[in-house]
């Protein structure tokens, strides 16, 4: 016998029951309670499956989309209060926000082996209900391509339905992107920036210039000279590569569960969503990496 166990059992081991202290409050009428700050009556009435009968799994498909969306919403307040901050020149603070960002990235794209579970026929069971509803039509996962840099005017369209959605992405488009502001804060430390980038037209998708990653090239053979920099570049790419694993294991899952059928919002499937794959937001800190030690 070892001596903890000769040892007497504290009261809540031995009855394996917690006793509630006597200060818990208990009488929470006209308090501020868990549920009405976080407003828990709306948030858990918010789930409407739409199959008839109710199908099982439709339940995993909304909360899966739906907690996608709750996360979104915080990626866009902290890449947007970044974005500000690069333009206030305060680079380290942004890293802050980056930082938590990237977490979320990793918790959002741990998140599909849950939806994973799901198989084809089980899906193809309600698929139909869904009709031309599709990720497609999310406006927060545009919101982000638009913050990180990838503008596409034509993504507008596809909101006409839905005003508010579009007027804050219309306003993203027509906003610097977090790369746009970091560009302009290297041209204000006087970092030889070419003036068609500083000059370009936000609204539209940032294209590779050569000159900017030529500058790279000095940071990162430099590092020591430019550390914060540096630190800045490396973690954009960390976004860049956090935001493509999503899609892949998006595509991944996509082709496990409906193969190579059509999506529901009018694409190819598959075939669309691989497209995207060859999208690059930052693509100098990409290049650099090709001319570093030549
Ligand atoms: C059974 C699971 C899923 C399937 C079969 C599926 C399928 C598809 C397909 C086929 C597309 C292309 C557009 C279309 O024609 O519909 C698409 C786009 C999209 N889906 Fe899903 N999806 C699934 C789950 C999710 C989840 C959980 C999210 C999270 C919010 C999501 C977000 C998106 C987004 C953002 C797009 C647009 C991607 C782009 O423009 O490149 N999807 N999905
Ligand atoms: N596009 C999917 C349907 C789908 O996954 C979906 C449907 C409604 C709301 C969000 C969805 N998620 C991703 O596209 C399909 O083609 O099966």
């Amino acid at each position: 016998m070892t001596e903890s166990s000769t040892a007497r059992p504290s009261e809540t081991a031995e009855h394996n029951e917690r006793e509630l202290e006597a200060g818990i409050h208990t009488d929470l009428r006209d308090r501020m309670t868990y549920g009405s700050y976080l407003g828990l009556e709306r948030l858990l009435s918010a789930q409407h499956p739409v199959s008839e009968p109710e199908h099982h799994d439709e339940l995993l498909f909304i909360i899966q989309h739906q907690t996608t969306e709750l996360w979104l919403k915080l990626v866009i307040h902290e890449l947007r209060a970044a974005r500000d901050l690069i333009a206030a020149d305060q680079l380290q603070p942004a890293l802050k926000c980056i930082a938590r960002v990237k977490h979320i990235q990793r918790t959002l794209t741990e998140q599909w082996s849950v939806l994973a579970t799901l198989t084809p026929s089980e899906y193809a069971e309600f698929r139909d209900f869904l009709g031309s509803s599709s990720g497609f039509q999310s406006w927060q996962y545009r919101a982000v391509e638009f913050l990180l840099g990838n503008k596409n005017a034509g993504m507008l369209k596809v909101f006409d339905a839905e005003p508010e959605a579009q007027r804050q992405l219309a306003e993203l488009l027509e906003q610097p992107s977090i790369y746009d502001e970091f560009i302009r804060h290297l041209a204000r430390l006087g970092h030889p920036v070419p003036q068609e980038l500083l000059d370009r037209d936000v609204s539209r998708a940032h294209t590779a210039h050569d000159g900017l990653t030529e500058l790279f090239r000095g940071i990162y053979e430099d590092r020591e000279q430019h550390w914060l920099i540096y630190e800045s570049c490396e973690e954009l790419v960390d976004l860049e590569e956090n935001f493509q694993t999503w899609r892949f294991r998006h595509l991944r899952t996509v082709m496990r569960i409906i193969g190579g059928k059509p999506g529901t919002g009018g694409s190819s499937g598959v075939a669309f969503l691989q497209k995207a794959l060859e999208l690059t937001f930052f693509p100098e800190l990409f290049a650099v990496r090709s001319e570093i030690g030549r």
